[in-house]
């Protein structure tokens, strides 16, 4: 950026801004951002906890909207330099129909390129997933890849096709001449699992310890391992892409980086055990105590049972086929791209992870918020 512009003001915009990572962002570009003059938050639900930002030296604006609505989607990109695009709809347990979850990831993607063009917004920041490359159908594998590591990604579960799609959209439309002539820059952000303050399905298996007399009994192999990443990391690794794809435009425009930290390679149910034991939970079993073929046997008459309740009542359990193979197949990424494309080191070590999300799930976790 040209000296006389170093002071400018920048507006963003969080779509999503109130999720998960939505709200990390938001906090870590309020903290960590120096040129952030303006913050838009925009998201289908509004949290009460804005209210508290509004008082701060940063203008920050909340703004309830859909984006699969283009003309709200461009009514709040308008005039914004960088949009950092989270919202989405996280669903790969039936709860949303596969139309819905298109509309949401992939028209609502397309809604927000297509307001970045007809408003002059060149920076466009994209929360994609793991998920577009896998666990692919097959149960393939991924042991500690990198964005360049050859892997079959086939997708059925709308999901992971959603996010595929959005996140080819993103990519192909970086270069794109926006409003005024200059080119439209875009990267796309994968996060593995991610964990931390705010992540609903630990304090779901917390609580579901407790009703179980403060145990949890294996259900995956401890070898499966699983990528998980720190929620404040993949907020801080946003901000920073955010930031620097101005100045890095020919390195970063176009490019995907999957998130990640220091947070030890493990299965799924040992990970949350880092945080659920010492809140006083126990997993029992060294190995699996219910047959894999049982499993699979379950998780399809959960979709059964889903189908047939579905007039009554939405029943939309964590196991399913999807789930199980998620679950039971090794992923794990292990790479330096985003460091060496814009500087990225994790924000937060292991242990600040571990104690911020074990604290959080002791504060929250049995409470009813
Ligand atoms: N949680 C994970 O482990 C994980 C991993 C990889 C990628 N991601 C991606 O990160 C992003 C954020 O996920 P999250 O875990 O914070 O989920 P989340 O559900 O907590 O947050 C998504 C936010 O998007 C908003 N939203 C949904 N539909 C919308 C719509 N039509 N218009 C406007 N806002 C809408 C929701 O209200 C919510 O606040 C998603 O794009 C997701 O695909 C999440
Ligand atoms: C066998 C069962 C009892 C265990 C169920 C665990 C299952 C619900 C968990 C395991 C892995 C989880 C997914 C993984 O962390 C990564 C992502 C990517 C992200 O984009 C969306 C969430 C998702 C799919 C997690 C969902 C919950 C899963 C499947």
């Amino acid at each position: 950026m040209a000296d006389s512009a170093q002071a400018q003001k920048l507006v963003y915009l969080v779509t999503g801004g109130c999720g998960f990572l939505g709200e990390h962002v938001v906090r870590m570009l309020l903290q960590r951002e120096p040129r952030l003059g303006e913050l838009r938050v925009f998201d289908l639900h509004l949290g009460p906890w804005l209210e508290e930002l509004k008082t701060g030296p940063v203008r920050v604006t909340a703004i309830q909207g859909d984006v699969t609505q283009a003309h709200e989607v461009a009514a709040a990109v308008a005039g914004a330099h960088v949009v950092i695009h989270t919202a989405g709809l996280v669903d790969v347990f039936g709860r949303a129909s596969p139309k819905t979850i298109h509309e949401v990831n992939v028209q609502g993607t397309r809604n927000v390129i297509e307001a970045c063009v007809q408003n002059g917004t060149r920076f466009l920041v994209y929360t994609s997933s793991m998920e577009v490359v896998g666990p692919n159908t097959k149960g393939h594998p991924f042991y500690r890849g990198n964005e360049d590591t050859p892997y079959e990604a086939v997708h059925r579960h709308p999901y992971p096709c959603s996010k595929a799609l959005a996140e080819w959209l993103v990519l192909e439309a970086n270069g794109r001449k926006v409003c005024g002539g200059l080119p439209l820059v875009t990267c796309a952000l994968r996060p593995t699992g991610i964990y931390g303050e705010g992540h609903q399905i630990m304090r779901d298996f917390y609580r579901q310890g407790l009703r179980l007399g403060g145990r949890l009994f294996r259900a995956i192999p401890a070898s499966v391992e699983h990528g998980r990443v720190y929620v404040g990391n993949v907020a801080w690794m946003h901000v920073l892409a955010a930031r620097e794809l101005e100045q890095r435009a020919a390195l970063m425009g176009g490019q995907v980086y999957f998130c990640y930290d220091g947070s030890p390679y493990k299965s799924y149910e040992d990970f949350n055990m880092e945080f659920l034991g010492p809140c006083g939970l126990r997993l029992v079993g060294a190995r699996p105590l219910v047959p894999y073929w049982l499993l699979v046997f379950l998780a399809a008459l959960n979709v059964l049972l889903q189908w047939l309740l579905r007039p009554l009542l939405l029943y939309a359990p964590l196991l399913n086929p999807y789930t199980l193979a998620v679950a039971n197949t090794t992923f794990t990424v292990s790479t330096d791209k985003a460091q060496r494309h814009f500087g990225y080191e994790p924000l937060f070590s292991w242990e600040d992870s571990r104690t911020r999300t074990i604290l959080w799930v002791q504060a929250t976790g049995g409470s009813a918020q």
